[in-house]
């Protein structure tokens, strides 16, 4: 299928996952409008973070295909899917720590530039990441923090410091997994906004796991709810709210 602007940015059909004779993934299908945001919910080990490792090539599905932009990018490894546009945040930290915030984002920065081992063309390329990993900081409000050390920083500022390495790729479909775990409740209010503005600003199709309920509900357009492996239901967060099956799943009632 060729790419097209009527196209999803990111379908999956018929996803399954077995691990050892146990279905950790079965039958997941949904597709993702261009710059729309869809939360991702479910209980504890409800197979949302396999979902994102499937999506983004850290797993092999057994059955079914992960279609960005209408490609098949199923038997892609992860950086072949980063290049095609595929960005993604982890529930733990991925920061150097003993780095400045400055240097981690240019890192990302220089991954996308495609770094040069020659001598002549390294400050060139070195001075054109500086200045995207600058901008990106600005971006989530962390200009004033460049010169930190990673480490010292908040949790909250080191989601933003993950969100600006994540945005230094130029992603056009993002994941973030758990983007409020462990954040203080004096930030979470910030980093939404951030991650508002990676869908109002940048037009980025946004998925999010996300365990905070009010932040998921207050942000996306849609919801996904998974319940052991499977799509149980998707909608905007009203209508999924206000659905018994998800009702009883959350319950920890059989569904
Ligand atoms: N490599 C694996 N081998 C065996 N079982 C696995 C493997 N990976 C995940 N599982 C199991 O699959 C299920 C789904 O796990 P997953 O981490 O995707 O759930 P989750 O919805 O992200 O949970 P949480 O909200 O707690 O992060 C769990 O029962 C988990 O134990």
């Amino acid at each position: 299928m060729a790419a097209g602007p009527g196209r999803p940015a990111l379908a999956v059909e018929g996803l399954g996952l077995a691990i050892g004779g146990a279905s950790i993934l079965s039958e997941v299908g949904f597709a993702v409008a261009r710059g729309e945001m869809l939360g991702v919910i479910g209980p504890n080990g409800a197979g949302k973070t396999t979902l994102f490792n499937v999506l983004s090539g850290l797993a092999r599905p057994t059955a079914g295909r992960v279609l960005l932009d209408g490609r098949d990018v199923t038997g892609l490894p992860v950086h072949r899917r980063a290049k095609a546009g595929l960005g993604r945040t982890f529930q733990t930290s991925s920061l150097f720590g003993a780095l400045t915030v400055l240097e981690n984002v240019r890192l990302a920065a220089q991954a996308r530039l495609g770094g040069s081992l020659s001598v002549l063309a390294f400050p060139r390329t070195h001075d054109a990441a500086t200045r995207r990993a600058r901008e990106r900081l600005a971006e989530v409000g962390l200009a004033d923090k460049e010169g930190l050390r990673a480490q010292d920083l908040s949790h909250g500022d080191k989601r933003k410091v993950e969100i600006a390495m994540m945005l230094a790729t130029d992603p056009s479909v993002v994941l973030l997994d758990e983007p409020m775990a462990g954040v203080g409740s004096g930030d979470v209010g910030a980093l939404t906004e951030v991650i508002r503005g990676l869908h109002r600003d940048r037009g980025t199709t946004v998925l999010m796991v996300e365990h905070h309920m009010d932040v998921v509900l207050g942000l996306v357009d849609r919801v996904a709810v998974m319940h052991h492996g499977r799509l149980l239901a998707i909608g905007t967060p009203d209508a999924v709210m206000a659905d018994d099956t998800v009702q009883a799943a959350y319950l920890g009632e059989p569904v």
